[in-house]
């Protein structure tokens, strides 16, 4: 896909979120010179267009830092509040890359139900093979047969071998399974489905402590990744998910989804600012194609509604 369409679906993706920041944006510029009431309306509009408290206070001493008393005009704010969010997002804009030697790399995927998590396992793994890369999927989820089920119709659509197990079966035994027959078969990445059962902390603890535990016997350095998968709907909600799951699992990275259709996508911003993880990539739709790198100056100005 063309670089142009690439940033044209993405605004299109982001259009709420960028409207929502942009148009709480509009009108702040008072007296026309950057004053503290006009820093303080830009510091109150971050904040309801869910970049949080700390991005949006940070954001607030950067621009006043530069550009206090100068004069300034509604267009000149946005693109510095732009600049303001690319550097927040800059360094936590990670690609995930297949580089595990030896092969495969084991790519745990973690999140709650309903978050899109099966749907990203398959739009990553399309994604990987779109680089040329061999793909297995295991079903670590085996709390519910659905889960299964949506995995195996997935594993079909993108042609990729799939490993599973019965309803309430052993996903450390699956991932065992997965982990010797993808080394087998000479597979570059192995992405495994977990239980999203946050209700019961100890019990997803034990479950992964489990599957890491196998997974260790035949590579140490396996799982090579963790990514939680976040929806962006859920707004503040996601960043307590984040906090949760880093307890409970050792995420290494984040992929958010559903970022079409929320004009919440500034909670992006919140969770680089809070948790530093690296940002792997952004779902903008529910087709193979729609997982997106995550360009941070680029999703910085279709946040701030200058893009
Ligand atoms: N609009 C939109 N919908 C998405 C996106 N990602 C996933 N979905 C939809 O969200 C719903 C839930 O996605 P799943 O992948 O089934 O989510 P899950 O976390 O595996 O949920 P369970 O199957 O309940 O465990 C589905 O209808 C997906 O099509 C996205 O980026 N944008």
């Amino acid at each position: 896909m063309s670089e142009t369409s690439w940033s044209e679906r993405l605004f299109g993706g982001f259009r709420k979120t960028s409207d929502r920041l942009s148009e709480n944006l509009t009108g702040v510029v008072g007296t026309a010179k950057l004053d503290d009431a006009t820093l303080d309306d830009v510091e109150d509009a971050l904040i309801v267009s869910d970049l949080g408290p700390s991005a949006a206070a940070r954001i607030r001493a950067k621009l006043a830092e530069k550009r206090f008393g100068l004069s300034i005009t509604e267009r000149e704010l946005k693109e510095a509040v732009a600049e303001e969010i690319a550097a927040i997002l800059r360094p936590v804009a990670v690609p995930l890359e297949v580089t595990a030697f030896p092969r495969p790399q084991v790519i745990l995927v973690i999140g709650v139900n309903g978050s899109g998590k099966t749907t990203t396992i398959a739009k990553l793994g399309h994604w990987f093979q779109e680089e040329d890369y061999e793909v297995m999927l295991a079903a670590g989820d085996t709390f519910r047969a659905a889960a299964i089920g949506q995995l195996k119709i997935w594993a079909d659509r993108i042609g990729a071998p799939i490993v599973t197990g019965p309803e309430g079966g052993d996903p450390a035994s699956i991932v065992f399974d997965a982990v010797k027959k993808a080394t087998e078969i000479g597979t570059d990445a192995l992405i495994v489905d977990t239980a999203g059962r946050l209700q019961n902390k100890r019990e997803l603890m034990d479950e992964l402590a489990k599957i890491r535990k196998v997974l260790g016997r035949l590579n140490p350095e396996a799982p090579h990744d963790v990514v939680l998968v976040l929806d962006a709907t859920n707004g503040q909600n996601a960043l307590s998910q984040i906090e949760i799951f880093k307890e409970v699992a050792g995420v290494t990275g984040l992929i958010m989804t559903k970022l079409d259709g929320t004009a919440r996508g500034g909670v992006l911003v919140a969770a680089a600012e809070q948790y530093g993880l690296p940002i792997h990539a952004i779902g903008v739709g529910e087709t193979l194609d729609d997982l997106r790198p995550f360009d941070p100056d680029l999703v910085a100005r279709v946040i701030a509604g200058v893009a």
